[in-house]
């Protein structure tokens, strides 16, 4: 695991803004595994920027989101199609057949999730997952005491989620939906990398639990200890709790000038 300690929310978004122009210059048909909540719009930002700016191109990407919630229609307005379009996809250029997005309104859930699944397979695997974290140590929406060899299911969603997601519905915790398709942990750990993002002290202590705690279904994100290539990518204030935040940033300040080396 790198743990990539950066003193902003605007320096943590260009680091992992680069790594993905950089795998996409690379592989012109990267795969990507995205993520919604409030992190990750600022990347979805610079990459717009990119796109309009530098000329990055997303015209052979393939695209799978983590999640949706179940019971609201892809056009509601808090739905995570609406999300994907309004912070990403309706600014570049990916090919809609190419966006994949767990359908929340479909009535064969169980056949539904096995062919995403498949899908994934199909385009070949995911090459990056974008990965924000719950306060609870979610990912995806893998709540606490999900299995760590989880697929693609529906789960029912903890309480302090439906809480922490209240904003995004007039404030009111009963209008969150109770239950959402999401990739499983399995799924998650079978993507090639994963960069984890979060920013913010309430983050603080599920970033400690996931990065230095024991790996343990009940905080899910900590499974990402076993991924052979996982970036956690987090801004000061989500650092707070970590017990080794002198040695990641001496590790990740030694690479920087190796790499400045030419090594
Ligand atoms: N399903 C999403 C997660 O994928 C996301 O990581 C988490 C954190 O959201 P935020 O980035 O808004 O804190 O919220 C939701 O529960």
């Amino acid at each position: 695991m790198e743990v990539i300690i950066q003193p902003t929310y605007a320096q943590l978004v260009a680091v992992s803004a680069g790594i993905i122009r950089d795998a996409l210059l690379k592989k012109p048909n990267l795969v990507l595994g995205l993520a919604t909540g409030s992190t990750p719009i600022g990347l979805y930002e610079a990459l717009t920027r990119m796109h309009k700016t530098e000329g990055l191109d997303f015209s052979s990407v393939t695209t799978f989101n983590l999640d949706e919630y179940v019971g609201i229609p892809p056009n509601h307005p808090h739905s995570y199609h609406t999300f994907m379009a309004t912070y990403f996809f309706n600014a570049v250029n990916i090919p809609t057949e190419n966006r994949h997005i767990p359908q929340s309104t479909a009535v064969a859930h169980e056949e539904f999730c096995e062919q995403y699944e498949a899908a994934i397979v199909n385009a070949g695997g995911i090459d990056i997952q974008v990965l924000g974290i719950g306060i609870d140590g979610h990912i995806g929406f893998n709540e606490p005491s999900s299995s760590l060899g989880s697929r693609t299911r529906i789960k029912t969603l903890a309480q302090s989620t439906l809480k922490a997601n209240a904003s995004h519905f007039g404030g009111t915790v009963n209008a969150v939906p109770k239950m959402a398709i999401t990739m499983g942990v399995g799924t998650i750990m079978e993507a090639k990398q994963c960069l984890l993002l979060a920013n913010g002290e309430s983050k603080a202590e599920a970033i400690a639990h996931a990065v230095e705690g024991p790996i343990t279904a009940e905080v899910p994100a900590s499974v990402l200890q076993m991924h052979p290539r996982t970036v956690v990518i987090i801004d000061e204030a989500a650092a707070a709790q970590l017990k080794r935040v002198d040695y990641y940033k001496q590790v990740y300040a030694n690479k920087q000038k190796l790499l400045s080396q030419g090594h």
